[in-house]
C-alpha cells in the first residue's frame, strides 16, 4: 500500500459501520471448530489476523468454507484435530499464537507455531507457564520464551491459575487448554480483561463458572454447534469516534458495533474528556451490539489507568492522539503492556506525538501529555503496527499542513477498508457526506 498522506478535515457528519470484531472473529473460528456440527460465522472480520488462525484450524483438518467474505461456514471437529503437517503461520498475530497455543496444548501431537518478525518478539512465557503446569511440553525456540514454539501436548491435569497480568489472551489460552483436561480449570486475573471467550463458552452451552475475577470451565465437554454473529469492532470504531469527538460541530454514528461492557472504556474515556456519546444495546445474543452516537466537542484531558486499562488497551494509542488534541494535561498509567504490542506502542505514540509537536513525557508505564498545542503534518511511520497507523491517520486529520503515514500495509491485520472510509471522509465536505440520518432518542 502506498504512504497516506492526509490533510486537516472538515467536521465530521455521518454515519457508518466497521468490519467485524478480531477478538470475537479468533474465538468464534476456534469455538466452532471443537463443536459437534456445522456453525455458520456471519460478520467475520476477514483481516489478514483472522485469516491466519482460520489457516491455523485448517491445518488441524477442520473444513472451512467461505459463502462470501464474511461468512464462514465450519464444520465442527467434536474437539478431535488432524496434527498439522507444516508449521502453523500466526503472522502478525498474538490472539492467534496465544490461544492456539491453549488448544494445541490439549492435543496428543507435535505442532510448531511461527510468527513475523513483530511477532517473534513478543513474550510467550505468559502462556507456556500455565500451560506447561498443565502438563504440555512448550519450547520457545526464540530468546526469552519468543516464538517460535513447539508444542507437544495431551493428558492435560486442571490447574487453578492466578495470572499476574490481566490479559484475555491468557485467560483464553488456560480455559480452551481446560476444554481438554480431565477435570476442573480455573483461571484468576488481576483485573477484568475483556470476556468474549467466557461468553462464547457459554454461547456454546460449555456453562463456565464465573465468580469475581476467576472464571472456571469442565474438561470433556463439546460445544454445541450453533450459528453466531459477529459484531463490529469497537477497536476500530475508536478511530472514528475520536475524530469525531474532538471536533465541535461533529456528528457521527456508528452502527452494528459491539458494545461488550469489557471493551466500551474508551466511551467512558470521550465522556469524561467532554464529548457527547451515547450508546444503544439493539441486540445481545452471545454479544451486545448497537449504535453508538458521538457529538464533538473541545476536549478535556484526563487520567487514564489502573483497572480502566484493560478495557482501553488497544484504544490508548488513538486515546493518545485525543489527549493531545484536547486542553490540559492527560496522564496515562499502568499501561506498560503497550510495549510488548505489535511495537512499543508508549515509544511509537510519543515519538510520533512530538514529530506533530505535541508535548510528550514518557514514563515507565504510560505517557504525560500536554494537550492543546496546535499540531503540524510531519513524516510519520507506523513501525508496522495497525494502531499507530491508524491513529495518526487520524491526527493527521487535525494538523497544519500534511500528514504522511509510511509502512501502512499492516492495517490489513485489523481493518481491511480503514483507507477507503478515510478517503470519504477527508474528500466529501460534510454536506455530502452520506447524513446521519438516525439520531438516537432525545438528541
Ligand atoms: O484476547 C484478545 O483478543 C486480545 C487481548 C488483548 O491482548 P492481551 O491479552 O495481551 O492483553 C488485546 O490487546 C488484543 O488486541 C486482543
Ligand atoms: C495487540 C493487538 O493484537 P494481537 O495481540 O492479537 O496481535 C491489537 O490488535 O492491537
Amino acid at each position: 500500500m502506498p504512504d497516506w498522506k492526509i490533510r486537516r478535515a472538515n467536521t465530521i457528519q455521518t454515519e457508518l459501520e466497521v468490519p467485524g470484531d478480531k477478538s470475537i472473529s479468533h474465538r468464534a473460528v476456534m469455538l466452532a471448530s471443537m463443536s459437534n456440527g456445522t456453525c455458520v460465522i456471519r460478520g467475520f472480520l476477514p483481516s489478514e489476523d483472522c485469516l491466519c488462525t482460520v489457516a491455523a484450524i485448517r491445518a488441524l483438518g477442520v473444513p472451512i468454507e467461505s459463502a462470501d467474505e464474511t461468512t464462514l461456514i465450519v464444520q465442527g471437529k467434536r474437539r478431535v484435530f488432524a496434527a498439522p503437517t507444516h508449521d502453523i503461520d500466526c503472522g502478525n498475530s498474538g490472539t492467534t499464537m496465544r490461544l492456539m497455543s491453549g488448544l494445541l496444548a490439549g492435543q496428543p501431537f507435535r505442532s510448531r507455531l511461527i510468527g513475523d518478525p513483530s511477532l517473534s518478539k513478543r513474550p510467550m512465557r505468559r502462556v507456556m507457564e500455565p500451560l506447561t503446569q498443565m502438563g504440555a511440553k512448550i519450547t520457545a525456540e526464540g530468546k526469552d520464551g519468543r516464538p517460535p514454539l513447539v508444542i507437544e501436548g495431551g493428558n492435560l491435569q486442571p490447574i487453578d491459575y492466578v495470572s499476574p497480568v490481566a490479559s484475555a489472551q491468557v485467560k483464553s489460552a488456560v480455559l480452551l487448554a481446560g476444554m481438554f483436561a480431565k477435570g476442573r480449570t480455573s483461571v484468576t486475573e488481576p483485573t477484568q480483561s475483556r470476556n468474549h471467550t467466557e461468553r462464547m463458552l457459554e454461547y456454546f452451552l460449555i456453562r463456565p463458572q464465573k465468580n469475581d475475577l476467576t472464571v472456571s470451565l469442565h474438561g470433556g465437554l463439546t460445544p454445541e454447534s450453533r450459528d453466531f454473529q459477529v459484531p463490529g469492532d469497537i477497536s476500530s470504531a475508536a478511530f472514528w469516534l475520536v475524530a469525531a469527538a474532538a471536533q465541535p460541530r461533529s456528528h457521527l454514528l456508528i452502527k452494528n458495533v459491539g458494545l461488550n461492557e469489557t471493551r466500551t472504556g474508551v466511551l467512558a474515556v470521550l465522556v469524561r474528556m467532554g464529548a457527547h456519546v451515547r450508546e444503544i444495546v439493539e441486540n445481545e445474543e452471545a454479544e451486545p451490539l448497537g449504535v453508538i452516537e458521538v457529538r464533538g466537542a473541545r476536549l478535556k484531558g484526563t487520567e487514564i489507568g489502573g483497572k480502566e486499562i484493560p478495557n482501553v488497551i488497544d484504544e490508548l494509542p488513538i486515546l493518545a492522539v485525543a489527549a493531545a488534541l484536547a486542553n490540559g494535561t492527560t496522564v496515562i498509567k499502568d499501561a506498560g503492556e503497550l510495549r510488548v504490542k505489535e511495537t512499543d506502542r508508549l515509544a511509537a505514540v510519543a515519538t510520533n506525538l512530538r514529530a506533530m509537536g505535541a508535548q510528550v513525557q514518557e514514563t515507565e508505564d504510560g505517557m504525560v501529555i500536554t494537550g492543546g498545542i496546535p499540531l503540524h503534518g510531519a513524516r510519520l511511520d507506523s513501525y508496522g503496527d495497525h494502531r499507530i497507523a491508524m491513529a495518526f491517520a487520524i491526527a493527521g486529520m487535525f494538523a497544519e499542513g500534511e500528514t504522511i503515514i509510511t509502512n501502512t500495509d499492516c492495517v490489513n491485520t485489523s481493518y481491511p477498508g480503514f483507507y477507503q472510509t478515510l478517503e470519504r471522509i477527508l474528500h466529501e465536505p460534510p454536506g455530502q457526506q452520506t447524513p446521519v440520518i438516525t439520531s438516537l432518542p432525545n438528541a
